[in-house]
């Protein structure tokens, strides 16, 4: 019953006058097929007594006018059910939304039944109003119908109005466990559905494209994605039979009755007990009822289903945040001391191993922090920690003594700037992908080529068509665009990374920066003068730098080693050679894949 509400409040919140209307026409239409028996009734009982041709005609007009009502109604609400659903479509996709933004970190968006939940909330949200209504009113609608035939039947035969009545219990009875079944497979077939959707979108991305085609694994692409949808379709024919046996059963019952009815009628007429406008009524009647009740049932069907849906948007808009936030949010002044990892164990998951294991860090305030290690070995799960996008399992991060628990997740990320492992490109314009770092930037010329430049990358925009104006994406565009260069134009992969590396570092000077491999696209130049800039720009600010080319971190000034979730060296690069660990292995490793006579002396190592 609350969910009842709260879908139709959802539908009344979007589109009151609109529901209203709906609801008026809905019910309306209930009494025309009544109004039409007993108008065809009257208008032939007349017909049968020689009645004069002047009281036919307000009959005929009457008829005339239901049935131009008739006609319009269904047209009508088809609109009105449209714009109802455009209306808590854009209601429930706002709401659905800003409960995501909610969430603080990332979990929810790993968890494969969260994901399941919210296909379907997104789903329902903007369906299920118009469907609850339209499945509600369908019912009372029919209830209607149901009331004014029977009313005339009870006139005329009381027992078979009795046993009509009688037949609708199993029609509902039927339907509403249809409908249980219905519901209960697309839940199961979710995950299916899912995969499918993956297959689906990896055999039309460009990106993955490449790939495809070089190994050869369309076709077995598409056999796993048919598969997804043989075993999905499987699951639906099984409902679809379902429904088809027990429909089938209804009608023969229907049949039955309705031939019983006939055979009362007819005898009826042969004995003189019922007129011919008799005739006429008990026929509408019989089916008016016999469709009415099947419209009942389906609308009740239609109802129970969407609001078994519904549960999901409503499960979704409520949800709690995946991570605890502070009842009272301790303040986030600028960091004037230290950030520090004490003792911070974490898992991604109670049947997770272990990523890292007892990790103590001090990054102190204006040091740049290099994190070393094999893949694998945690980095950017720390940097993740960092950001607050997941918690530690055990042990605490702390900026200036507070633990960041404690402060409004928003206020943390204030105060830092990070180019991730995995970095964005959006299919925007130049301009607004730097300035999603920063969005009071967007208007702001002179600092959005500031973050470009120190990205190296304002002269690449600069010559663009449109510069900043300018989509770095084509897939707004049809075939036809492909050769105007103004409908946006593509970037490389390097180019890219500077785009994300500009909007890191539009965000000005934070407290934090964190670069996770901001240069693992970039030629070898390109990284160096990028990281001869950045020297310059996280000179004196606290930073933390992850790469794998240890010629580009031997500057900061201290470099942490991380293996297997724990820190196993520490130091600045001097004194990590001089120690002669995995640091100073990895470094000569790299290095000896180079010769002095090949590397110019300003950029030896850099590269590495
Ligand atoms: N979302 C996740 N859920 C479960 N496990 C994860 C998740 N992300 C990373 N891992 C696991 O955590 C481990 C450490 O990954 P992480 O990305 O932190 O390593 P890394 O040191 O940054 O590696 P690389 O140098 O390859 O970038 C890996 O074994 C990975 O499988």
């Amino acid at each position: 019953m609350d969910r009842l509400r709260a879908a139709l409040s959802l539908g009344f919140e979007a589109a009151a006058p609109k529901l209203l209307a709906y609801a008026v026409l809905d019910l309306t239409s209930g009494v025309v097929p009544v109004a039409i028996g007993w108008l065809t009734k009257i208008a032939l009982d007349r017909l049968s007594t020689q009645a004069s041709a002047r009281t036919l005609v307000p009959l005929a007009v009457g008829l005339a006018l239901v049935g131009i009502v008739q006609a319009v109604i269904p047209h009508a609400l088809k609109y009105l059910h449209a714009e109802l659903e455009r209306g808590t479509g854009t209601l429930a996709q706002g709401r659905l939304f800003s409960a995501m933004a909610r969430f603080v970190g990332l979990g929810p968006f790993e968890d494969p039944a969260f994901l399941d939940k919210l296909r379907l909330a997104k789903q329902s949200g903007r369906n299920a109003p118009g469907s609850v209504v339209k499945g509600t009113l369908g019912a009372v609608r029919a209830g209607i119908t149901i009331v004014g035939f029977l009313g005339s039947l009870l006139a005329l035969a009381p027992l078979l109005a009795l046993f009509i009545l009688a037949f609708a219990f199993p029609v509902l009875a039927a339907e509403i466990v249809l409908s249980r079944h219905r519901t209960e497979m697309m839940w199961r077939i979710s995950p299916r559905e899912r995969r499918e959707l993956f297959f689906d979108q990896l055999l039309s991305d460009v990106h993955a494209a490449k790939e495809v085609r070089l190994f050869g694994t369309g076709g077995f692409l598409l056999s796993l994605m048919q598969e997804e949808r043989r075993v999905a379709d499987a699951a639906r024919r099984g409902v679809d039979r379902r429904e088809l046996s027990t429909q089938s059963l209804l009608a023969l019952l229907a049949a039955l009755v309705s031939g019983t009815g006939l055979i009362w009628a007819i005898h009826g007429a042969l004995s003189g007990a019922l007129t011919l406008g008799d005739i006429a009524i008990f026929i509408a009647a019989v089916a008016g009822v016999q469709v009415s009740v099947a419209q009942l049932a389906a609308s009740v069907a239609q109802a129970h289903q969407a609001l078994v849906l519904f549960g999901h948007y409503q499960d979704v808009i409520v949800v709690r945040p995946d991570l605890e936030r502070a009842s009272h949010p301790h303040p986030m002044p600028p960091l004037e001391r230290r950030i520090e990892l004490r003792d911070v164990w974490f898992r991604y998951g109670e049947d997770q191993p272990w990523i890292l294991k007892g990790v103590d860090l001090v990054i102190p305030h204006g040091q740049s922090l290099a994190l070393v290690g094999l893949n694998g070995a945690g980095k950017s799960t720390l940097v993740k920690l960092l950001c607050r996008f997941y918690d530690p399992t055990r042990g605490a991060i702390l900026w200036d003594g507070v633990d960041i628990r404690e402060v409004a997740p928003e206020e943390l990320r204030l105060r830092m700037s990070a180019v991730f492992q995995d970095f964005m490109h959006y299919d925007l314009t130049a301009r607004e992908n730097i300035a999603l770092g920063d969005l009071s930037a967007r208007e702001d010329n002179s600092r959005l080529i500031e973050a470009a430049r120190k990205a190296g990358v304002h002269q690449t925009i600069a010559d663009f068509p449109l510069g900043y104006d300018t989509l770095v994406t084509r897939i707004f565009f049809p075939d036809a665009d492909e050769n105007d260069a103004t409908t946006g134009v593509l970037l490389s992969g390097g180019q890219m990374q500077r785009l994300a590396l500009a909007r890191a570092l539009v965000r000005g000077r934070r407290d934090f920066l964190i670069l996770d491999e901001p240069t693992s696209g970039l030629d070898a130049e390109a990284e160096f003068e990028l990281h001869a800039g950045l020297r310059e720009f996280h000179c004196g600010r606290t930073s933390l730098l992850i790469s794998h080319r240890l010629g580009s971190i031997r500057e900061a000034d201290r470099i942490v080693v991380l293996s297997e979730g724990r820190i196993v060296e520490e130091g600045d690069h001097g004194a990590l050679m001089a120690h002669g660990g995995v640091y100073a292995r990895l470094f000569a490793l790299q290095a000896s894949g180079y010769t002095e006579e090949l590397v110019p002396p300003s950029v030896e190592g850099a590269a590495l």
